[in-house]
């Protein structure tokens, strides 16, 4: 679009109009590090781009099932939808429980609650996956299903205790591990940081140096392999061949299910501002998901979601999203273990209502960028 004297140059997108697609009910932009004012920062309401925008808004959810629109009140005289909808707009009722100003803890109606039992996360597992030692190589059973959680430690522990059960041989892969030829001006670092300790760390969105898998497990891919062929960040398989140099699985949702892709070892690079380095790690770009954070569940849509918050959420909009992945309350349930004597029919929600104040409509958008 860059001609001269088109009168259109100058203009973003070189004039064209461009539709994006939101909902700022969600998780914002993950900034590292960042606090409220940060992750509201990087939000495309607060980008020069936006006084462009045109708002379309999207009035109706597809994903909830049509008949629980007009099922019974679960809640405060709501039904499941419109629960969800002031979940996510910061309106559902509040309770005080600490000493914080902000009113952020909210009781979940006691029709979505797992009874507790101790620690134990059985509760939840046997909810989601009733019946797994029956159906743990069907497609379908795996497709529609999955713990959230908020961090990625309670995904990997429930991940570990699920695969513990299936009865299927297991096969582990190690991944090799280096610093970055770039980032080692300094000889010393080999010394100071030896391939064990390289091991040791994950980082977000970075395969486990220890890879324990077995044959139907489900897993999800850390990188986007092949858009092309639906090998995306993201997407959901069911594995199905465990070999020494390539794993196969099977597309369990979207445009390509059904289809058997073949995964590689991939080498990626990740750095942080707690290490003095960028690391190299050659691993199959991969992760069980019989549980996944809420922050990857985004996108999906499940028939059965058990929510486990062994802790609160901490940031805008991971318990709506984790309550909007399913089709009807009949889908979802909660797991809650609060700290000391909080009850544990109550969580926080958190959501930066200020946000919305900047919108007119606090939902779901396509943005169109007409010049
Ligand atoms: N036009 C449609 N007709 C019928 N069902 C639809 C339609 N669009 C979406 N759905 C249903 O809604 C579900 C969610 O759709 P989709 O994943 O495209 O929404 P989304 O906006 O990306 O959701 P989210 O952002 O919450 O993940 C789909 O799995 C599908 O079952």
């Amino acid at each position: 679009m860059d001609v001269p004297y088109s009168g259109d140059s100058h203009k973003p997108f070189g004039g064209k109009t461009v539709l994006l697609g939101g909902d700022f009910r969600q998780i914002l932009p993950v900034v590292p590090n960042g606090g409220r004012e940060e992750t509201l920062s990087a939000s495309i309401v607060r980008s020069p781009l936006w006084s462009h925008c045109n708002l379309l808004c999207l009035h109706q959810n597809m994903r909830i099932n049509q008949d629980a629109v007009n099922e019974t009140a679960i809640f405060s005289e709501m039904t499941f939808p419109q629960w969800v909808l002031a979940v996510g707009n910061g309106v559902a009722p509040t309770v005080s429980l600490d000493e914080s100003p902000e009113r952020t803890w909210m009781k979940i109606p006691q029709c979505l609650l797992l009874p507790q039992e101790g620690e134990s996360i059985e509760p939840v597992v046997n909810f989601v996956f009733h019946g797994l030692l029956e159906a743990y190589r069907s497609v379908s059973f795996l497709k529609s299903r999955a713990i959230v959680t908020p961090t990625n430690e309670t995904v990997s522990a429930i991940n570990a205790s699920i695969l513990s059960c299936i009865p299927e041989e297991t096969k582990n892969y190690y991944s090799t591990d280096s610093l970055c030829a770039e980032s080692t001006d300094n000889s010393d670092l080999d010394t100071l940081y030896p391939i064990e300790f390289l091991n040791s760390l994950s980082f977000n969105g970075m395969p486990e140096h220890e890879l324990t898998l077995k044959l139907y497990a489900p897993i999800m891919l850390l990188r986007n392999i092949d858009p092309l062929a639906g090998m995306c960040n993201g997407t959901r398989l069911m594995v199905t061949h465990l070999g020494e140099n390539v794993i196969k699985g099977i597309i369990l949702t979207g445009t390509y299910e059904g289809t058997v892709v073949a995964i590689p070892r991939i080498a990626l690079n990740f750095s942080d501002h707690k290490w003095p380095f960028t690391m190299k790690r050659r691993q199959f770009p991969v992760r069980l998901c019989y549980a996944m954070t809420i922050n990857k569940s985004q996108g999906q849509t499940l028939e059965k979601a058990g929510v486990f918050l062994p802790k609160p959420v901490f940031s805008h909009g991971q318990l709506y999203v984790a309550i909007s992945r399913v089709r009807s309350a009949a889908g979802l349930r909660f797991l809650i273990h609060n700290d000391g004597s909080l009850p544990h029919d109550c969580t926080k929600n958190i959501v930066y209502t200020e946000l919305y104040s900047e919108l007119s409509y606090p939902g779901n958008f396509a943005f169109c960028l007409t010049l």
